[in-house]
């Protein structure tokens, strides 16, 4: 019997030739990686419970300052002073402020073959360069950071196939809402989602890292995509050459598998509160907004850059409505300015911020107020997401956001798009 791209992963890991799906088996962590959400507690755990001295291995142990970035308060200064001293004491790779985490990892450390755990939910985002990535709690994560092992029940495989290709105005970001929306937020619990077929073949990286990225919204334990030239190209060009490249086996078992096709997909939004409530664009109504945001893990990559950018180019944005905007990394943030897309961005009168996760976390900067009206691309869109108890957050892709900005209700993209 042979077995999937993911539980090739695991078998390497834990040291075996063969897993199997319910097994519980102990692995080696290639990556492990922490942010301010929680960093501070697990330095607390690390030094005061464990009592541990030293890292298992620290230049595979990092901390990136993401979330409160600029820090918005004394508190949250605290927890980031917290983190720079000890990764200091540690010598560990540390970021502040250059970007968000996950893409951060993708920029610099991941490669395809790794099992990467870090203390964030949506470390599935290394899925998209064929690495397995799961996101874990603090205590967990200060064993991990510790010993270097963990302990994990091999899951299930979902399988999504996906053919056609993308019309004007529709990306991988509604791909994936749909998707989500149709399965369920527990409709992918503890399972592995490999996305395959002839579109994902033709994925660049960063529509690959938009599918997985979200799988956690749907309860997976990660998503894949497998490898192939356009990931070793990715990690290659960034002078990483180390790497596993496992395939999914003819004979695999999945447990179930999903047919999609992209000729017949349109934009789509996930309405408030839930991020498995989707509908079309053309069913979403009049929906009044208050602000718009392009950024986040999900949606802040060059590719969602320029199709914002193409939209915004030469417009303005409506008066009543704020649109934020903050590229995914440095490294995005410096193509933008190269290409000349942030020059769009401001001349639209949108507010261009540093690289963090900013409005998709609701608690640094962007905050909305009661009553007030929020699409974004950012991963979720839980009641107070971005602020007000009493506020709604929409979720869309970067197209979808610019065009609602310029008309102030939630507009669909394809009217703008060539
Ligand atoms: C702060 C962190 C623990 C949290 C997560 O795990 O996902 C955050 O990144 C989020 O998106 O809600
Ligand atoms: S951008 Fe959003 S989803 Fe991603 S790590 Fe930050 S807060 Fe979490």
């Amino acid at each position: 019997m042979g077995m999937t791209m993911g539980e090739k992963i695991l078998a390497r890991a834990s040291g075996k030739d063969l897993v199997k799906p319910g097994e519980i088996i102990t692995a080696k962590v290639d990556l492990c990686m922490s942010n301010d959400g929680t960093t501070h507690l697990n330095i607390d755990i690390f030094e005061n419970q464990l009592k541990a001295e030293k890292v298992f291995d620290p230049e595979k142990v990092i901390f990136i300052v993401d979330h409160n970035v600029p820090s918005e308060s004394a508190k949250t200064a605290q927890v980031h002073k917290k983190m720079r001293i000890f990764a200091q004491k540690h010598d560990i790779p540390f970021y502040e402020g250059t970007g968000v985490c996950h893409q951060i990892m993708i920029e610099d450390f991941v490669v395809p073959g790794q099992l990467v755990i870090a203390a964030d939910s949506h470390t599935c985002s290394y899925g998209g360069l064929g690495a397995f990535g799961t996101g874990v709690g603090c205590t967990d994560f200060t064993s991990v950071m510790h010993t270097g092992e963990i302990w994990l029940m091999v899951p299930e495989t979902l399988k999504f196939e996906i053919e056609g290709s993308f019309k004007a105005g529709v990306y991988a970001r509604d791909l994936i809402l749909k998707i989500i929306g149709d399965i369920g937020a527990n409709g992918a619990n503890y399972r592995i989602m490999e996305f395959g077929g002839p579109a994902v073949k033709k994925f660049t990286v960063d529509d690959r890292v938009v599918l997985c990225n979200m799988a956690v919204e749907a309860g997976a334990k990660t998503g894949l995509v497998e490898p192939d030239q356009t990931a070793i190209d990715y990690v290659e060009a960034r002078g990483r050459h180390d790497m596993n490249l496992f395939t999914s086996d003819e004979d695999a078992v999945y447990e179930k598998t999903y047919q999609y096709n992209l000729d017949e997909l349109e934009p789509m939004i996930a309405i408030p509160h839930c991020v498995d409530d989707v509908v079309g664009v053309t069913q979403i109504g009049d929906v009044k907004i208050d602000q718009g945001f392009i950024g986040s893990c999900n949606n802040g990559r060059i590719e969602e850059l320029r199709a914002a950018a193409q939209i915004l180019q030469g417009k303005k944005i409506d008066p009543y409505v704020k649109l934020l905007i903050s590229p995914a990394s440095k490294a995005v943030f410096l193509e933008a300015l190269a290409e000349g897309l942030i020059d769009i961005f401001v001349e639209s009168g949108a507010m261009v911020l540093n690289p963090n996760c900013s409005v998709c976390w609701g608690s640094c900067q962007g905050v909305i107020g009661e009553g007030e009206t929020l699409i974004s691309t950012g991963t979720r869109n839980f009641k107070g997401r971005a602020g007000h108890p009493n506020s709604s957050v929409y979720l869309a892709s970067a197209a979808t956001v610019a065009a609602s900005a310029l008309t102030g209700k939630i507009t669909d993209p394809r009217g703008f798009v060539v």
